[in-house]
């Protein structure tokens, strides 16, 4: 067991009080104070221990400008109106507290049971997992926060030739005495994707952000960091190479298998969000179309709307009656006609509504769809052997 002595910053004195306790949902205020401390010797060992807690604890990343919660899935979840704010609720799921930590520290807090489920970028929980059993990924596929961890190297120099890892490997400039030096700020991926590509005479030094200034610097000749539009890497250029991704990421679902089957209300509270995340993706994109439509029967209007190809929705179309009064009994001349379309479908099924005599088209979008059970819940009760 190796145990690493360093300093450390005390942590944030954190006080919280509710609301009145009768209130349906309770509500968290949090104030918090860094206190540089006198040095701290403190073990860095990550502590696994079950704390002692009735609610259910998610972790939201607290800052930056690729984690908004605006963002599909999470705004169905939480807002952080405040960025000093740390602790939020979830009106829509009881006894679930949102808890805005730096993404590093959602990982950290999952493997030390201080947090039970959390959404961050599947790169930190590789980076800060290490392969950690205890973390289960219960949605894998957020559709945001796409990236990829990706080894980059000057386009200039001695490098413009090199195209690939294999290559970059095998440069007689490498040697025990003058190795590859790579920045990045992910330790633990970095140093074992090398390894496991055996390239063999490399070494490592550790920046947090700002990276692709360091070849340029004379620090580094490469660098392992995240890519996404690939902008920076060209604006400082540098090139990506064949065999150089390390793994690509986007925003997940993670979860403590300890949690999931020990603590109370963890499991269905996962449910309730896979479900939930699940129906909000399918429903992005998808939008309700209800127009009025003369007609002699339901039945003759749902043949109109289906004679037409943009018409076909996910099911349906839904025909209802329209009554109105007719010499003092109810009559139905019109018929109301719901469908769910794509965004791309819209307009041209606008144009064969008019077409075949609908008007009054209204359109707003959907939020939710739910369907059959998800796959990933039954994918999760197999993982956890229930
Ligand atoms: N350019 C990008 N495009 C899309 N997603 C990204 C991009 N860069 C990072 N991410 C995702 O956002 C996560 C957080 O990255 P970011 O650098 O913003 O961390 P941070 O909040 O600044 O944390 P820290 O301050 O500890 O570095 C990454 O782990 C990754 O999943
Ligand atoms: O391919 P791109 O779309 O250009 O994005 C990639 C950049 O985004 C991230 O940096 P970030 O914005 O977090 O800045 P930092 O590394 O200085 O923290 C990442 O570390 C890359 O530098
Ligand atoms: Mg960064």
């Amino acid at each position: 067991m190796s145990v690493m002595r360093t300093t450390f910053l005390q942590p944030p004195p954190i006080s919280y009080f509710s609301t009145s306790p009768s209130s349906p949902t309770m509500k968290f205020t949090v104030s918090c104070r860094l206190v540089a401390s006198p040095e701290t010797v403190v073990n860095v060992e990550v502590e696994k221990r079950p704390s002692e807690r009735n609610e259910v604890r998610l972790g939201l990343p607290s800052k930056g400008y690729r984690h908004t919660r605006s963002s599909q899935g999470l705004s169905i979840i939480s807002e952080q109106t405040n960025p000093r704010q740390y602790v939020a609720e979830i009106p829509q799921i009881s006894n679930l507290e949102v808890w805005f930590q730096r993404p590093k520290d959602v990982v950290r807090k999952l493997v030390s049971g201080d947090l039970d489920l959390g959404i961050v970028g599947m790169d930190t929980v590789m980076e800060y997992g290490q392969g950690d059993g205890d973390l289960i990924i219960v949605h894998d596929a957020l559709d945001y926060g796409d990236c990829h961890l990706s080894l980059a190297i000057p386009k200039y120099g001695i490098f413009e030739n090199i195209n690939s890892l294999d290559e970059l490997a095998k440069m007689p400039q490498w040697t025990p005495e003058r190795p590859l030096r790579v920045a990045t700020g992910f330790t633990y991926l970095g140093p074992k994707f090398m390894k496991d590509n055996g390239v063999n005479y490399v070494t490592f030094s550790v920046a947090d952000g700002a990276l692709e200034a360091a070849p340029a610097m004379g620090i580094a000749d490469a660098i392992v960091d995240l890519v996404s539009s690939g902008t920076t890497l060209k604006e400082n250029n540098l090139k990506e190479i064949e065999g150089g991704v390390i793994l690509k990421s986007q925003a997940v679902l993670v979860a403590s298998r300890k949690s999931l089957i020990q603590r109370n209300g963890v499991l269905d509270t996962t449910h309730e969000m896979l479900e939930r995340l699940e129906a909000h993706l399918k429903a992005v994109g998808q939008f309700t179309v209800t127009a009025n439509m003369r007609g002699s029967s339901a039945e003759e209007v749902a043949e109109r709307v289906l004679s037409q190809p943009s018409l076909s929705g996910l099911q349906g179309p839904t025909v209802s009656p329209v009554y109105s009064n007719r010499n003092g009994s109810a009559a139905a001349g019109y018929y109301a006609i719901v469908i769910c379309l794509p965004k791309q479908a819209l307009y041209k099924s606008v144009q064969q509504l008019r077409m075949i005599g609908g008007s009054g088209v209204l359109i707003s979008p959907l939020t939710y769809i739910f369907d059959e059970e998800t796959p990933r819940w039954r994918q999760l009760l197999s993982n956890l052997g229930l």
